[in-house]
């Protein structure tokens, strides 16, 4: 055997690592599933990014609308639009949705 050539031996070790790194990475056991996983998990990084650019517009659509309500007299919360809310991602997410709307409300509420 010359200093370049590969052992079988040698292909079947590197492969394995290969795999264990594919593994590490994604908790795929073969290279083509943790490429597959990879380039959604992308996918989900830049939907994540969108997601909280959203929420960002929303907290300053909100802190607009309170800070109208308060500058005329009013209070900052309105528990009926709030309800209103809550039963839209009630009904589009069910009881999951409830929760992610509380906490949208929660970073919403009392920013001004
Ligand atoms: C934005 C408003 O003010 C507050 C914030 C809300 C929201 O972020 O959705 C809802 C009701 C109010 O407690 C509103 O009245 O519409």
């Amino acid at each position: 055997m010359t200093m370049t050539s590969t052992s079988t031996a040698q292909q079947t070790t590197a492969t394995a690592a290969a795999t264990a790194t594919a593994t590490e990475r994604t908790g795929a056991r073969t290279e083509s599933a943790a490429e597959l996983i990879g380039g959604a998990r992308d996918r989900i990084d830049a939907l994540d990014d969108r997601i909280i650019g959203l929420v960002q517009e929303r907290m300053a659509v909100s802190a607009v609308i309170q800070e109208a309500r308060i500058g005329s007299g009013g209070r900052r919360v309105n528990l009926s639009r709030e309800m209103e809310v809550l039963g839209h991602f009630r009904d589009a997410l069910g009881k999951p949705g409830t929760a992610l709307a509380m906490t949208l409300l929660e970073l919403c509420r009392g920013r001004i």
